[in-house]
């Protein structure tokens, strides 16, 4: 299907998205795209997990996932967050589904890396049948970053990379990561436009570091198929240009003049 916008909308953020946010979401459907939210939820996990005293951390951006923190972050993502996103795109006049990576086997993981993360899972296969038939009844699909491998075991996915597998399955025209900060940042700047030669090295100098690392490595893999650059946003600010454009940061595919907005 033609037009598909994947949105990831961060932990970081989603607890302040505005109206306005899930309003645009339902009018750019209305326009004719078809958006899908994945949304993330790391905060909100945090706070569980802090309640329930149970310890969790995190190395280059992925959390340590034991069968408890696990069973804490399912019952987030999938029983609060997606729930939370779900009522706000119905508040905001449109009509939304929620599921998690386990809904109609929509994520098949494997470990990253049993021995050092447990239970983390990296996306293997994305089934789109149900995303893309509930897009055929005007729904919104919200998809919560819980996967699953053949023997039915649950895995911790984190949503940057479910929301660039989802993107690179369906052969999206748009990924946008909506997180609490204006893009990547350099020296205290945001970078305008970035390629994916120069993230590898931002990556090794330190540049770009812990949550950020998922994003531009989503991006990295997105951008080896169909999509031809994938956006990094504020969802706490506007951030419209007097010309109507959003800004962030844009990866591109090839190598190009850097620009310092
Ligand atoms: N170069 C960079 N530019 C901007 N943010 C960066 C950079 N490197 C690391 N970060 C961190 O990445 C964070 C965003 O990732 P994360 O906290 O996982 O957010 P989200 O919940 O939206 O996925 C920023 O708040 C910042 O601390
Ligand atoms: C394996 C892994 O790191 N899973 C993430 C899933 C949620 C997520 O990605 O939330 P953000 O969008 O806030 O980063 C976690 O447990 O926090």
């Amino acid at each position: 299907m033609k037009d598909i916008v994947v949105i990831k909308c961060g932990g970081s953020t989603i607890a302040e998205l505005s109206e306005e946010f899930f309003k645009s979401v339902v009018t750019m459907q209305k326009n004719g795209k078809h958006p899908i939210i994945v949304h993330g939820g790391g905060p909100a996990i945090n706070q569980l997990l802090q309640k329930l005293d149970i310890k969790s951390e995190f190395v280059d951006g992925l959390r340590k996932t034991t069968e408890d923190v696990l069973d804490t972050a399912e019952m987030v993502l999938c029983g609060k967050v997606n729930k939370q996103v779900v009522t706000s795109l119905h508040q905001a006049g449109g009509q939304a589904v929620g599921l998690s990576g386990c809904d109609g086997k929509l994520i098949e993981v494997k470990p990253v890396n049993e021995g050092m993360l447990g239970y983390v899972g990296e996306p293997t296969k994305v089934n789109t049948n149900l995303l893309l038939s509930l897009m055929e009844l005007n729904m919104i699909p919200v998809v919560a970053p819980i996967g699953m491998n053949n023997e039915g075991t649950h895995y911790n996915v984190n949503a940057d990379s479910a929301a660039g597998a989802i993107a690179k399955e369906l052969g999206a025209e748009q990924l946008v990561f909506v997180t609490d900060v204006d893009g990547i940042l350099k020296d205290g700047k945001c970078l305008e436009k970035v390629s994916t030669e120069e993230i590898e090295s931002y990556i090794a100098d330190g540049t770009i570091y812990g949550g950020m690392i998922p994003k531009v490595k989503a991006a990295l893999s997105t951008l080896t198929g169909n999509i031809q650059s994938v956006m990094i946003m504020n969802g706490k600010s506007t951030n419209v240009g007097k010309d109507g454009s959003v800004q962030g940061t844009t990866i591109i595919k090839s190598k190009i003049k850097l620009y310092v907005s």
